[in-house]
């Protein structure tokens, strides 16, 4: 049987074209998986090319495939798809080879490279980035011999960023690490290099199978298939993942497992991917049930309607909610009934309480922190467990009497909530656990998968270990605490969650450019970001290979001039591009209703805010507070209205508790992170009077008024 693939580029070339060459291209690539040997296709030569494996075929009088097919071996590889001309050029300038070292399939443009490699620039001998490196160690990350003088003529990052782009991508990725001093064994693990074994240069069928390929080619088996990868041809996640995202997918794992991985690095992807493999080939009896939860509906929303899309029958058994909405339907099923207490109904819980009991000692902003971080965290069930706990991170000591009153006001807050028939959202959460440790109803999955893993609570985490017996892939957490916004800092083991020896790290941002990445990153000064488990998760390593534009940062004195900033760029904005590709967030949602969304109104700029619910494809500019745009991402994010009033915002709850103070700047600076990340070609940001403290020295010096 011929084997039959296609490159990542094919896919983009064929997105490019119109719409009725686009329905001829995909009934020629239907005929051609079906059978590439048939004597109808007509497989042309060329001459005077790089590489003469290459071939062209005839789509109709103007259009023509490139299919990559050697003289030995049954394998067929479609390649490109143009006009005859474009489609000529294109494979004149290509050579296909497998890499004599890593055994990877390679696209290798010389002369681009060579075009891109930085030129002399007269100034004498100036040591090459890379002068450190033999060319054993270059060749061993897969940067291609001829490629070599290229290489080593690189001087500074900024000049491999040019060239990275032309180079094959896993060479790329460990250029960049090498540049930034990582020694090549820790580079290795990075770039997850598979253990090289003996390669047969002409052997392109194993080729097809290395890790370093699936990067950018893939075997098409099935028609289903075919039709799905030219359906979404720009989606590359759904075909071509990182070898270290493919490794986390299939991987089986002998209990919990733990993936962290900095924004845009494709957590939500290997979520789903996985999910659909553990249904489609381990957990694969008509009973069994994987779930899919996250933090945040809309996320879970999104994650639910993409695997409607990506997978196949195996997707029924695949449950996606985020894991409040599924305590509520338990509790629901089970006679319990109540509503969830709102802020307010909380704040006025708590203020009863220490009315009625007549406890002076501490403010509603430390009793709710105290109950939440110590009590609920600590799944403390009794006044003698609360008596004895080790208030760890809390700061203020407290006496045993004064433990003794603090419980008396635990007590009369739950009194006050259950009287009027509401629950907070933890206490769902605890009684559905109970609910399930008692017997009364059963863990109903076989493995559970986490998104947005930062952001529970320890109480989430027990009510999430007891959804599944523990055994091989009941679990398996993606997260990030840079992006921390919700939840405290949590410890999986003291959850009952043993991560040891099953943790993964995913490194490469796809989302981002390198100078929106880094430039996040500076938002963050100040927070240790952990890695759930009472570990630390550190900043090195995380890296884009995307470059563009660097942010772009305005200060104006008064609130007018930022206005008619953002009307001139909005307005530029939308002559550029699609109105949706722009995504306007603050810190609030009154500045977005009452601000921004009056502005656009004004300049008649087509928007739409993001609430609850699914946004309208056509809607016009995304408007949306900080928190809405979690799990998101936009071509051009503008973060409007950052001034020091509203970032951080001021609290008036958390009262003067300096822990709760502190965690609370932390979450502001995580809520900035997540809002610049969502960015992925331009970030522009916008602030006025006195400008956020977080945006440091990143901010302009304020324009004259
Ligand atoms: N292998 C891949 N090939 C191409 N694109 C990818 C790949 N993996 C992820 N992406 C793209 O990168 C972007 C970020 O992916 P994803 O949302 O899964 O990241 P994340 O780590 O969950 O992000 P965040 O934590 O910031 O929300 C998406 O546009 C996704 O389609």
């Amino acid at each position: 049987m011929p084997t039959v693939a296609l490159a990542s580029e094919f896919l983009d070339a064929f997105a490019r074209l119109p719409r009725p060459q686009q329905r001829k291209v995909r009934e020629f690539t239907e005929k051609f998986k079906a059978d590439p040997t048939s004597l109808a296709i007509n497989y042309e030569k060329l001459h005077g090319v790089r590489d003469d494996k290459i071939r062209t075929v005839r789509i109709d009088k103007k259009y023509r495939a490139v299919v990559l097919h050697p003289d030995r071996g049954d394998v067929y590889v479609l390649v490109w798809v143009d006009n005859h001309d474009e489609a000529m050029a294109w494979a004149a300038r290509k050579s296909f080879e497998v890499n004599p070292v890593t055994g990877a399939l390679q696209v290798v443009g010389v002369e681009e490279v060579e075009r891109a490699a930085p030129t002399d620039d007269g100034d004498g001998p100036v040591l090459g980035l890379f002068a450190a490196y033999d060319d054993d160690v270059l060749l061993s990350f897969g940067v291609p011999a001829v490629l070599l003088p290229s290489v080593r003529s690189v001087r500074s990052v900024r000049e491999l960023v040019s060239l990275g782009r032309h180079l094959p991508a896993e060479a790329d990725e460990a250029l960049l690490w090498l540049a930034e001093g990582i020694p090549p064994p820790e580079v290795r693990e990075a770039v997850a290099v598979p253990a090289g074994g003996r390669v047969d240069p002409d052997d392109l069928a194993a080729a097809l199978e290395h890790p370093d390929t699936r990067r950018r080619f893939v075997t098409i088996h099935s028609d289903d298939e075919l039709a799905a990868m030219l359906e979404a041809p720009l989606e590359k996640w759904r075909v071509f993942l990182h070898p270290g995202q493919e490794k986390l997918v299939g991987k089986a794992f002998n209990g919990p497992a733990r993936v962290l991985g900095g924004a845009g690095t494709g957590k939500t992807v290997v979520a789903m991917h996985r999910a659909r493999h553990l249904a489609a080939r381990v957990f694969t009896d008509p009973s069994d049930r994987i779930l899919v939860t996250t933090y945040t509906a809309n996320l879970a929303e999104n994650i639910e309607a993409t695997l409607k899309t990506f997978c196949g029958p195996e997707r029924e058994r695949v449950e996606v909610v985020h894991l409040h909405a599924w305590a509520v339907r338990l509790l629901r099923s089970h006679g319990v009934e109540g509503e969830i207490a709102g802020p307010e109904e909380i704040e006025q819980g708590w203020q009863e309480a220490i009315t009625t009991t007549g406890v002076r000692d501490f403010d509603t902003a430390f009793l709710r922190k105290e109950w939440e971080d110590v009590v609920l965290a600590g799944g403390i069930e009794d006044r003698d467990a609360y008596l004895k706990v080790a208030r760890l991170g809390r700061g203020k000591t407290l006496s045993r009497p004064q433990r003794g009153r603090a419980w008396q006001v635990f007590e009369r807050y739950k009194e006050s909530l259950g009287r009027r028939g509401l629950r907070d959202w933890l206490t769902v959460i605890r009684e559905a656990r109970r609910l399930l440790e008692s017997g009364r109803a059963r863990p109903a999955y076989r493995s559970v998968i986490v998104d947005e893993a930062q952001d529970f609570h320890p109480e989430e985490w027990r009510l999430i270990r007891s959804l599944a017996p523990a055994g091989p892939d009941d679990l398996f957490l993606v997260g990030d605490a840079h992006q921390r916004i919700y939840g405290p800092k949590v410890s999986l083991s003291r959850c009952g969650i043993s991560i040891r020896g099953r943790s993964a790290c995913l490194r490469i941002n796809y989302r981002t450019t390198e100078q929106i990445r880094a430039w996040a990153m500076g938002v963050l000064r100040g927070v240790e970001a952990d890695d759930l488990d009472e570990g630390r998760d550190g900043e090195r390593g995380y890296r884009s290979l995307l470059s563009g534009s660097e942010p772009e940062v305005h200060h104006f004195g008064g609130r007018d001039e930022e206005r008619e900033f953002l009307a001139a760029t909005l307005r530029s904005l939308v002559e550029a591009r699609q109105p949706e590709e722009v995504c306007l967030v603050a810190r609030t949602n009154s500045l977005i209703r009452n601000e921004y969304a009056p502005l656009l109104k004004n300049l008649g700029i087509p928007h739409q805010i993001l609430d609850r619910g699914r946004e309208r494809p056509d809607g016009g500019i995304r408007l949306a507070t900080m928190h809405r745009v979690k799990g998101l991402e936009f071509p051009v994010m503008v973060l409007a209205g950052l001034s020091a009033r509203t970032m951080p915002l001021r609290v008036a709850s958390l009262g003067d508790d300096p822990t709760a103070l502190a965690d609370h700047g932390e979450r502001e600076r995580s809520l900035l992170f997540v809002a610049a990340t969502r960015a992925r070609d331009r970030l522009i940001v916008t602030s006025f009077g006195t400008p956020s403290p977080f945006l440091g020295a990143m901010a302009e010096p304020a324009r004259e008024s």
